[in-house]
């Protein structure tokens, strides 16, 4: 197998309360140094709950975002974070709003050449045919071509999403909570669309979202992230049946079907530790029914439980917990 895009230590912290010419107040660690693999072909589901950090790392996935410390190498390259546009060529975002993500004042021509005019230098019957091509793949109709974005439904217009990420050419796509906006049964099929784009572009996807259920349908392999750092990650289908760490057990537990949010709904609050002043050991600790005074001390190091299923816990469950 062939790995797709590898992150290393890859890390985010913002500053907060700086006034213009002060310190900042603190610093907030939205992603703890983090390291993943992603296989070629791979689909790996990133969950956690709101502001654990998906969205930061999705942004430093695709140049929004400079990473504080870390690398992230595609194909076994590394990317310049100094160069967004290197980016676009290798990774690519589908929103999870869709109508919003796009430029409502641009025709979906429009929206769809400026990523091959940029990107690749393409003749204007070049670009048209590769349009083409892909409207076609996301199943939408070439007259919808001269339409503007609000004229489109939800599912059509995350078809558009996707099909703008898919015209780059980029084998790998960062599809950040890809239907969490959209109606029940429009879900279903956006998801079989992308599970057909994979197979026939031979496509990496790296799917974030707080819908676990989703996560587990589409994925090969789960990272479970809790405050900013991955805390269990291994196959889809032992991640949530027999998890290790007791806050995977938590989001198990809680999500038993589709469409469900996580531990912590809308509006509600997270129960996450404060991110000015984290606490010294393991961030679930408060909230974990087997804590000890260990977990308190130190955050627990990522460590291999069983074959291919990492957790970050002194305490792993055993299969019978
Ligand atoms: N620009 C920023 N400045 C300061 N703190 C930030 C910034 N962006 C994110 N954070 C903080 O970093 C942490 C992670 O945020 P992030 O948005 O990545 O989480 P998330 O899992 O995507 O949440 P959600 O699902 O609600 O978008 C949070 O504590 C958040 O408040």
């Amino acid at each position: 197998m062939t790995t797709a895009l590898k992150l290393t230590d890859l890390s985010k912290t913002f500053p907060v309360g700086k006034r213009l010419f002060g310190p900042a107040k603190g610093m907030v660690r939205a992603v703890q140094p983090l390291s993943l693999s992603v296989e070629e072909g791979e689909t790996l589901g990133i969950v956690g709950e709101s502001g654990c950090g998906k969205s930061t790392l999705a942004r430093m996935l695709v140049g929004l975002l400079p990473p504080s410390t870390g690398t992230i190498e595609i194909n076994g390259a590394p990317l310049d974070a100094a160069d967004p546009a290197l980016f676009g060529r290798k990774i690519q975002y589908v929103f999870q709003d869709p109508i919003s993500s796009l430029n409502p004042r641009k025709t979906i021509r429009q929206i769809m050449e400026a990523p091959l005019k940029h990107l690749h230098g393409m003749s204007a019957a070049e670009r048209d045919a590769r349009i083409r091509e892909i409207f076609a793949a996301v199943n939408l109709r070439e007259e919808f071509l001269d339409r503007y974005p609000h004229e489109f439904s939800g599912g059509q217009a995350q078809r558009i999403g996707i099909a703008r990420a898919l015209a780059a050419d980029a084998r790998i796509l960062i599809l950040d909570e890809p239907v969490s906006a959209l109606d029940v049964s429009v879900q279903a099929q956006v998801l079989n669309l992308l599970a057909d784009l994979k197979q026939k572009f031979g496509l990496t996807y790296l799917f974030i979202s707080h819908d676990l259920a989703v996560v587990e349908a589409v994925s090969d392999r789960v990272a479970v992230l809790y405050f900013g750092a991955v805390v269990e990650v291994g196959p889809a289908e032992q991640i949530f049946a027999q998890p290790k760490h007791p806050y995977t057990k938590l989001l198990a537990d809680s999500a038993p079907v589709v469409g469900r949010a996580l531990v912590a709904p809308e509006g509600r609050e997270t129960e996450l530790p404060d991110p000015l002043n984290p606490p010294p050991g393991c961030a679930f600790s408060a909230r974990c029914p087997y804590a000890s005074a260990e977990c308190r001390q130190a955050p627990p190091p990522l460590e291999q439980q069983s074959d291919g299923v990492w957790a970050a816990c002194y305490h792993p469950l055993s299969e019978t917990a």
